[in-house]
Parts: structure tokens; sequence; C-alpha cells
């Protein structure tokens, strides 16, 4: 079943076309890549994917149904969204933050899951920790905990809509995430929609690449026919040579 089918999606706020003829599918298993200049409507695609914003035009289905027709209760157990930024605080600990995503189990399986997730995002250690007090990067991945937690025990499709999800991450940390991503993608079925800056953590770990400029998708497929230099420069603007790697995917090499 296709998790996620959008078709000629528009959205107009105030005067401002924010999305032109917006259309994407994603399958079970696939991590789909969002690319694209600041301001090219990643995140406000994210959001009506996400149901937060009114679209005026098109269709979305969830799971072979209207997005109109899901209970958020019901939605929110097959599908979880981690939005660009996530302000905490209040002194809720790290616990408290990730239990939020927990809801319907009882105590010692939501403990345990808990803290399979933290150890698995790298910070199993700071579970007693207050939120604010962790650094950016630290914060970004209790969220996503938070967010992982959500769906976690869900049998089922399943889809991850995640905004920037790892950019405030350090390399090793980004690989940390993307590999858990992934393993949930390629094990469990997964489908994950990321908006991705980073043009080589997409190439790595993307099955497959969506570009989106001035509202509208420019470009849909793997990383060796996105990452073209002629497509970089028309897009963003970015002079850069395109490496083809002997690992089967490329490498964006910007030029000085
Ligand atoms: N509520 C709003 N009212 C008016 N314009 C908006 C609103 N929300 C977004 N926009 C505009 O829509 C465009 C797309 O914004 P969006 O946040 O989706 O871009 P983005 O691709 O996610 O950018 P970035 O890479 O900077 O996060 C921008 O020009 C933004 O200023």
């Amino acid at each position: 079943m296709t998790v996620l089918r959008a078709k000629q999606l528009g959205l107009t706020i105030g005067r401002s076309r924010i999305l032109q003829d917006v259309s994407l599918t994603v399958e079970p298993g696939e991590l789909v890549a969002l690319l694209g200049p600041n301001g090219a409507g990643k995140s406000s695609l994210l959001k009506t994917l996400a149901g937060e914003l009114a679209f005026g035009q098109g269709t979305i289905e969830l799971f072979g149904r209207s997005i109109q027709q899901w209970k958020g209760a019901e939605l929110a157990r097959q599908r979880a969204v981690m939005p660009q930024r996530v302000d905490v605080s209040f002194p809720f600990t790290v616990r408290e933050i990730v239990a939020l995503g927990c809801s319907g189990l009882a105590a010692a399986e939501r403990n345990e899951l808990i803290d399979y997730l933290l150890q698995r995002l790298g910070i199993g250690n700071m579970a007693g920790r207050l939120v604010p007090t962790l650094s950016g990067g630290e914060q970004q991945r209790v969220q996503l905990a938070r967010v992982l937690a959500q769906i976690w025990h869900t049998n089922g499709p399943r889809l991850l809509l995640l905004d920037e999800c790892t950019s405030a991450l350090d390399p090793a940390q980004q690989q940390t995430v993307f590999s858990l991503l992934r393993e949930l993608a390629k094990d469990q079925g997964y489908s994950v929609v990321a908006v991705i800056h980073d043009l080589n953590v997409a190439s790595c770990y993307a099955d497959r690449l969506v570009m989106m400029a001035a509202g509208r998708i420019v470009e849909n497929g793997a990383a060796n026919t996105i990452l073209e230099p002629g497509l970089l420069d028309k897009v963003f603007g970015l002079k850069a040579r395109v490496l083809a790697l002997p690992e089967g995917y490329p490498m964006v090499i910007p030029q000085a």
C-alpha cells in the first residue's frame, strides 16, 4: 500500500503562493530526502502533509485514506512529525519529554523503550537531565526519541515526517541518526520523509531525493540523477563538482 500520496497540492497563505502543483508518493520502506534552498517550501510541504496547514488545492492520502478522514489520535499511532524547532523552556527531564510520545504504554514498557531509544541516539546517560540544560544537538536527539517512541510499537505501515532532524548534530551523530532511520526503513518498513540541507547526507542515506524550488518540486529521483552540477547551480546557485564514489552514491564538493 502506498503510504503517502499527495496530488497537485497548492497552498496559499495571505497573498503568498507557498506550494504549487506538488505531487509526491512515498512507498513503504522508502527514505525520501526533501532538498532545496531556503524558502523553497520544504517545511510548508511537510506541515501540509502532517495536516498542520490547510491546503487550498489537491489531495493527500495517508495509508490509503484521505487525510481529512483520519482522526488525530488514530493517525498519531502511524505517523509522527518532528518540526524544525521545538523549544522546551520548562524544567522537564529528558525522560518526561520522551514519555510524551509513549501514550498507552505501561510504566515498565515505557521506561524500557525510553532507555533503548536514548541509548540508540547516543544520549543514554541523560534520562534524568533537565532538557533546557542540554546542548542543542542533545535536545534535538531528545525530540527525535519522542517522535520515534510515538509509533515504535505500532504494527503495520508507519510514516515519519522529519524537518531537519539532524541540523544541530555533529557528523558522527548525524551518522548515528540516519543509520537508525535507514534500519527502520529497511527492516521495519518505515517510510521516512526528511527535510535535509546537507546534500551529502541525503546522497549517502536517502533512497530518493526530491528537489524543491519556489514552491514546486523541480526534480525527483536517485541521488545520481539529482546531484548534478548544472541542477545544483540552477536551483541553489551552488558551484560544485560532483564525484561518483565507489560506494555507489555521489559526493558534492562545493568549489572554493
Ligand atoms: N505563515 C506564512 N506567511 C507568509 N509566508 C510564509 C508563511 N510560512 C512560510 N512562508 C513563506 O513560504 C516560503 C517557504 O517557506 P518554508 O519554511 O516552507 O521554506 P523552507 O524550504 O522550509 O526553507 P528553509 O530551508 O529556510 O527552512 C518562504 O518564502 C516563507 O517566507
